[in-house]
Parts: C-alpha cells; sequence; structure tokens
C-alpha cells in the first residue's frame, strides 16, 4: 500500500463568517496525479491555500508529508512545490535568467534550469524576456519555477486555463509523463476530458466537502452510465426504434438517432434483427463529464 502524502480529516474552514469548507475529508496517496474538481466557488483554491499552510484550517486536521502545513513551515516549503501566478515572476529577466535566479534561492545546481527548459520544452524561449513569453510558455515557465527544487509534491491550480487547444494539449501531453515533475501531483481543472486523461484519482468537490473520490474508470463503472449508440441513417426509422427500445431511450438529433444502452452488443442484435440501418454506427460509452454531472445534478436535488 502507498503511502499517504495528504491527509485532511474533518476539515472546516469559515471565512469572514462564511462557511466554504464543511467537514472535507481527503487522503491523496504517494504516486498519484490526484485531480480535484468541481464547480466555479466550490472552495478547490481555498483547500490548496490550507494544503499549503497559507490559511489556517478553522476546525479539522491537516497533514501534508507528515507534518502540519500551518503556521508555515519551511521545511515542507522544500518539499513542496507550487506553481507561481506568473505576476511572481522576476520581472525584465530572460526565462533562463528567471529559473537560474530560482535555483539559486533553492540552492540547487543551475543544470536544474537547463533540464528543466529541456524537459518543458522551452529551449527556443529560453533567451526571451519573461513578459513577452506567449500564455502557455508562461504556464510551462510556472511549472518549472514550482519544480525545481525537485519536490516530492506539486500542487497545480488550474495549470491549463486560459490555454488554447494546441497549448492545452501539449501542457496536458507534458503532465502525462510527470514522473519527470514530482512523485505526486494534486491538481484542479474545469477541463473533465482532462481531468479523465491525466489523473489516476479524482476527487469531486461540491456542496462544501468531497463527494466522492476514485480512479476515473472506476468512477464511470460505478455510476452505470451507459452507452450511446449513434444512427446517422436511421432518422426515417424512430419510430420503429423507439418502439424497439423504448421512447426514453431514444433520441433525435442532428448527427441521426442517438439511443442509450446498459448493453451494446444485445442492442446492435436487436437493430439488425428489426432491419434498422446501423450503417456508420457510433458507440460513444459514458466520461467522466456525464459522471460529474449527474452526481451534481443528484446533490443539489437532495
Ligand atoms: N479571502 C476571501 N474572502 C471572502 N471570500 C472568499 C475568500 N477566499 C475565497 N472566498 C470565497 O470562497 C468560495 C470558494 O472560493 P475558491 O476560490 O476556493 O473556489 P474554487 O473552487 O477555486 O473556484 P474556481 O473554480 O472558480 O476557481 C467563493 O465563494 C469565494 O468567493
Amino acid at each position: 500500500m502507498s503511502d499517504i502524502e495528504v491527509s485532511v480529516s474533518d476539515l472546516t474552514v469559515r471565512i469572514k463568517n462564511k462557511t466554504i469548507l464543511s467537514h472535507l475529508s481527503l487522503q491523496v496517496e504517494e504516486g498519484s496525479f490526484h485531480g480535484i474538481i468541481g464547480p466555479n466557488g466550490a472552495g478547490k483554491t481555498t483547500l490548496f491555500t490550507v494544503l499549503q499552510g497559507l490559511r489556517k484550517p478553522t476546525e479539522g486536521t491537516v497533514q501534508v508529508l507528515g507534518t502540519v502545513p500551518y503556521p508555515r513551515n519551511v521545511a515542507l516549503l522544500r518539499k513542496i512545490g507550487v506553481q507561481p501566478q506568473q505576476s511572481s515572476f522576476f520581472p525584465k529577466t530572460t526565462l533562463r535568467e528567471h529559473l537560474t535566479a530560482v535555483a539559486d534561492i533553492y540552492e540547487v545546481p543551475r543544470s536544474h534550469a537547463d533540464e528543466l527548459i529541456d524537459a518543458l520544452k522551452l529551449d527556443h524561449v529560453a533567451a526571451t524576456r519573461v513578459e513577452s513569453l506567449s500564455g502557455g510558455e508562461q504556464q510551462r515557465l510556472a511549472i518549472a519555477t514550482a519544480v525545481i527544487h525537485s519536490p516530492r509534491l506539486l500542487f497545480l491550480d488550474e495549470p491549463t486555463a486560459a490555454l488554447d487547444p494546441e497549448a492545452r494539449h501539449n501542457l496536458v501531453s507534458l503532465l502525462k509523463s510527470s514522473e519527470r515533475l514530482a512523485t505526486t501531483i494534486v491538481y484542479t481543472t474545469h477541463h473533465l476530458d482532462e481531468a479523465e486523461r491525466l489523473c489516476s484519482t479524482v476527487s469531486i468537490l461540491a456542496d462544501q466537502h468531497i463527494l466522492v473520490t476514485a480512479s476515473p474508470s472506476r468512477l464511470i463503472a460505478q455510476a452505470k452510465m451507459g452507452s450511446t449508440i449513434l444512427l446517422p441513417n436511421a432518422l426515417q426509422q424512430v419510430d420503429d426504434v423507439a418502439q424497439l427500445v423504448g421512447p426514453d431511450s431514444v433520441r433525435v438529433t442532428s448527427d441521426g438517432l442517438a439511443i442509450h444502452t446498459t448493453d451494446t452488443g444485445a442492442a446492435f442484435a436487436q437493430l439488425a434483427a428489426s432491419g434498422i440501418n446501423t450503417h456508420q454506427a457510433q458507440v460513444k460509452d459514458g466520461s467522466l463529464e456525464d459522471v460529474y454531472l449527474r452526481l451534481l445534478e443528484k446533490d443539489s436535488v437532495e
């Protein structure tokens, strides 16, 4: 069994008499890529500030790498990595000068800067001033800054926010080879496709606490979401299909008939036996986004 790198038990955070987090519990295992996902204002950043020792818990216990992060613990700071805001880069320096200065502050060899420039594909802009970098390059520099001292645990708060699709794709591919960055990564995102691709474990934060923690595949399997079969050439047979699978399981979409099923094999056999046109049919399995939306819907009803 892996060690627990972050352990939060019954955490409540109140800011100016407003309860932001209430009775929240969370465990992050060593070696995991742990995503915290939740709606805007759910308290993800607040949770990060508590884990990083920037905010005192109102109630509950928090341990990070076996120690209490608040009040700020210098020994712990050397073992964790936090991506800085772009406004925290040293002004007027080039990318390489910035990273070298951070290496000096942490008293690690300056060669770390060059290794990260290479690993994060920043060679072509190493001599560019930090304020002239593109959004994607600044985001990669922020990650390099966070990991230059080889932290065990890395916190990334929406690292791919505000990136164009190509820059986001490139950063996600980089994060996927995360063993270069840190042993354990805790990150937040609003891109659920990205979380499904990257995370070994996902926690859903809503209604002031963690609703569920599991691997994306387990969450999808447990939710028994079923699959959607898209039939682009069967629009004229909508009545026959509705009779066959039930009217609640079929929808007319601009791309064709969409059938919801929990047994794709049986559904195809049934459609073929009834002469439904299955030419160019596509199957889409349930996604983390489907599970998330369903959970939040249920949570708001309860
Ligand atoms: N210093 C503060 N004073 C007052 N309210 C605060 C403070 N910090 C956070 N909050 C409130 O706490 C709630 C949670 O904010 P937080 O930034 O942690 O959410 P989040 O999940 O990170 O949101 P997002 O996904 O939009 O970034 C919000 O309602 C926010 O307004």
